[in-house]
């Protein structure tokens, strides 16, 4: 039996040899710095030079200022080793601090309770700018690790829960310093795979993606440079908020592009959702569609090829035969390079037929032009946009290229008139990947990448994924997303179609991830039923934390709804927090004018950028987003959209703190019932919070009506209600279901006010008592309970 510890080693000795550490580390650091050569040095490990390497390349991507290391791990036989993003040495040779990335400093993230990895201690240093605050030490010792090993839990630690619970600014941030045990499986797993992840909201996917890619940069130099790394995300805004990840890592250079722009660059799309065009686009049968319509542009000559001679009347003319005998055989080229393959054709056929007197060649003779024009009229120039024009602005052009499981009905879905300029023609997303597939078929490959992470790919249709299969030279992928968050036309209820569309001769594997870091759970709790409509058959997140906020619902008198959402709003971002207010785009020109009218400043998702404070988020674009606190506007006008349910679990499940729904009077949907919701309990969230999810019986419900809107989240963390939904009425309009506070076990567990824990430390014990509360009640019979408090007070006084 083994049992972790957290300790808060807050002692001067410590904090002292600490910091003596860091000086030194920093001023190794810096000299390091200088260097402008190291390529004369061959000695040492593969690793030790590629650590040498890294220093230099990553000059540019770390400030003096940045932590020089994490945390320490301790081994078995007593050695210490420090854990930062960048190796540093001394001058001679010897590793002061090791990389996150390298096989000792995975350690680090890799040791939990049922597999210390021969720890016996890991240590997490607060260090801001080098300056050393604190030290948590993590102690692993017998008893408690079998323990968690029995509950199959993992438990969060207080340097993940400070990070998770830290402000977000808009743009992601890296988790060198805090990846979880099954994450670290995740990064590190094998290079020549097509790996999937699937993984509930907040489970860490995009942060485990990333981190995989710097893994595999710093493992694999010789075989993958950062250019050779490609990361498609779903839509510019999350292409925005993810792109300083890996640059703070060290990693510059990896080409992190938005599906659309990764496609067709250059040109706008004006996207369609959910229709049937779009469906019938996004399908593989597409891809015989347009390889026959290109081919259907070949046309073998009927009759002989007369080309004209340059400045003179005279023509030549070529047998009909042999250049369709040649076209034949050119057919299996790339377009381009057939046609001018054919060109140089005519020209030498030219050349036999005209008899050519010594010193002159046949292409001196021929009038470009002219030759340019015969060989259009059997192979035409044409580009990707042009063909794809001129396809879909013919019926029957569509009709002699269907494949044969078209129906008529196919054709008329597809057919569209032509715009009068092939510039001002509409093109819509779904065309994007047809103009990428037309465009290998003209040109041939696009240019390749060694590894490629697709992002939010459970919304990707088969020609999207042939479009980015295309682009890999060998089939490595790790590909991530939530089925449970599959919305678009090619919304899928697993991920088997992904996976045979971008298979190789690599292996396919699936991963889970299993914990929702993101969520708190008192948000989640109001997720659990829109989940289970949206998608019930996947298994939801288990929740690793409660944030002692309740999610806030607050019905407005229809007239006075943009004002009051408006004050929800400002209200949030008074208190310095990143907001995202998630509507459907009908609603934003009034949102706007709200806004303005109070003087507030805001960002756009459909401009791309967000800010560190309020902003405006459709629901298609709050993917793969989160916010300090989320305001989901009119919940019933997001369940109206088609994948209605999915889009509003997503809205719900951006938030790491703060949530407010607001809608019209009258117009909460029914799927927050409370009645019909709290009657059915979620096996996970039992699973992770087992003897402590609140439940309101009868006499505890109530109808709580805070007096205004001025009531904050935080007032309500104060003085936690144990209720589901804290319901606020604006104007005075009695709402029936919300709950009354009730006493819950987690306020039991509240040490007496003379021990003065910080509030992580306060969480700290308070968890792993609840995981020994949990283990020793289902050991004990009930008369051993007094033995139980005690131990849990013996647990709370030695964390002291
Ligand atoms: N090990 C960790 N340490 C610290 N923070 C973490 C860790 N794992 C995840 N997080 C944080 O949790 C949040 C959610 O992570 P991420 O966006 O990667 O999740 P996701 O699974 O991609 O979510 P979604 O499905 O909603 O896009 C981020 O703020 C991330 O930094």
């Amino acid at each position: 039996m083994s049992v972790e510890v957290d300790r808060f080693n807050d002692s001067d000795v410590e904090i002292q040899v600490e910091q003596d550490f860091f000086d030194l580390a920093v001023a190794e650091r810096t000299r390091a710095n200088a260097w402008t050569d190291t390529s004369t040095w061959s000695g040492g490990t593969a690793a030790e030079r590629r650590g040498f390497q890294r220093i230099r390349d990553a000059k540019t991507a770390f400030s003096d200022d940045d932590q020089v290391a994490h945390g320490s791990i301790t081994l078995e036989d007593g050695e210490t080793y420090h854990v930062g993003k960048l190796p540093v040495f001394t001058e001679d040779r010897d590793a002061l601090v090791v990389s996150w990335q390298s096989e000792k400093g995975a350690l680090y993230n890799q040791a939990s309770y049922s597999d210390p990895r021969g720890l016996t201690a890991k240590r997490a240093i607060v260090a801001p700018r080098n300056k050393v605050l604190s030290v948590v030490d993590t102690i692993f010792a017998d008893v408690q690790a079998k323990v968690a090993e029995l509950r199959g839990e993992s438990k969060p630690d207080d340097a993940l829960l400070s990070s998770l619970e830290s402000s977000r600014d808009g743009s992601m941030s890296d988790i060198a310093s805090t990846i979880q045990a099954a994450q670290d499986r995740i990064i590190r797993s094998d290079k020549d795979q097509l790996l999937v992840v699937q993984g509930g909201p907040g489970t860490g996917k995009t942060a485990v993606a990333l981190h995989r890619v710097s893994w595999l940069l710093y493992n694999f130099p010789e075989e993958l440079k950062a250019t050779d790394i490609l990361v498609v995300g779903p839509n510019p805004t999350f292409t925005r908020y993810i792109r300083q990840v890996l640059p703070s890592l060290g990693d510059e250079n990896v080409v992190q592009k938005a599906l659309k722009n990764l496609l067709s660059p250059g040109i706008t799309a004006v996207g369609s959702y959910n229709d049937a065009t779009a469906e019938l686009k996004g399908s593989a049968i597409m891809l015989d569609l347009l390889a026959t319509a290109l081919d259907d542009r070949i046309r073998e000559p009927v009759d002989p090829v007369t080309l004209r001679l340059r400045n003179s009347g005279r023509s030549v003319d070529l047998d009909q035969r042999a250049v369709s005998e040649r076209i034949r055989q050119l057919r299996s080229e790339i377009y381009v390079s057939g046609r001018s393959m054919l060109r140089d054709f005519l020209v030498e056929l030219a050349g036999i037929e005209l008899k050519l007197l010594a010193g002159t060649t046949a292409a001196e003779m021929l009038d470009s032009k002219a030759l340019d024009s015969a060989t259009d009229r059997m192979w035409p120039q044409l580009s990707a946009q042009q063909f794809l024009r001129e396809l879909l602005g013919s019926k029957e052009r569509l009709l002699r290229a269907a494949p044969m499981q078209f129906l008529a009905a196919d054709i008329e879905t597809l057919h569209r008139p032509s715009a009068d300029k092939v510039s001002d023609e509409p093109w819509t997303i779904a065309d994007l990947a047809l103009l990428d597939e037309a465009n290998e078929l003209l040109r041939g490959e696009p240019e390749l990448f060694g590894h490629i992470v697709v992002d939010e790919a459970q919304d990707l249709s088969e020609m999207q994924l042939a479009a980015i299969r295309r682009r890999s030279r060998t089939g490595a992928m790790t590909i991530v997303g939530d089925i449970a968050q599959s919305t678009g036309p090619h919304a899928s209820d697993d991920w088997e179609s992904t996976k045979s569309s971008l298979s190789s001769n690599l292996p396919v594997n699936e991963a889970t991830l299993e914990h929702g870091y993101r969520v708190p759970r008192e948000v989640f709790e109001v997720a659990l039923p829109v989940l289970k409509v949206a998608a019930p058959g996947v298994t939801p997140p288990r929740i690793v934390r409660d944030s002692g906020v309740q999610p806030r619902f607050t019905s407005v008198d229809e007239g006075q709804f943009h004002e009051a959402l408006v004050e929800v709003i400002r209200e949030h971002a008074a208190s310095g927090r990143s907001v995202g207010v998630i509507a459907r785009l009908e609603q934003w020109p009034e949102i706007r004018e709200e806004l303005k009218a109070t003087d507030s400043k805001w960002g756009e998702s459909i401009s791309g950028q967000l800010t560190s404070a309020i902003n405006l988020v459709t629901p298609e674009d709050s993917k793969g987003l989160e916010f300090d606190a989320v305001v989901v506007v009119d919940p019933q006008d997001i369940l109206n959209m088609p994948r209605g349910e999915r889009f509003l679990y997503i809205a719900l499940t951006r938030t790491t703190t703060f949530l407010d729904v607001i809608y019209p009077s009258g117009r909460l949907p029914k799927i927050f019932d409370t009645e019909s919701t709290e009657s059915e309990s979620s096996p996970q969230l039992q699973g992770d919070m087992s003897g402590f999810r609140e439940t309101v019986t009868e006499a505890e419900q109530g109808i709580e009506q805070p007096e205004s809107l001025t009531g904050s989240h935080a007032e309500a963390a104060t003085e936690p209600t144990s209720g589901r939904l804290e319901e606020t009425v604006v104007p005075s309009i009695a709402t029936p279901k919300a709950t009354a506070p009730s006493q819950s076990t987690q306020e039991s567990l509240t040490p007496p006010a003379a021990v003065r824990l910080s509030g992580a430390a306060l969480r700290g014990v308070q968890s792993n008592a609840r995981i020994l509360l949990d283990e020793l009640v289902e050991i004990s019979p009930a008369k051993h309970w007094e033995s139980v408090v005690a131990e849990l007070a013996r647990l709370i006084e030695e964390s002291r």
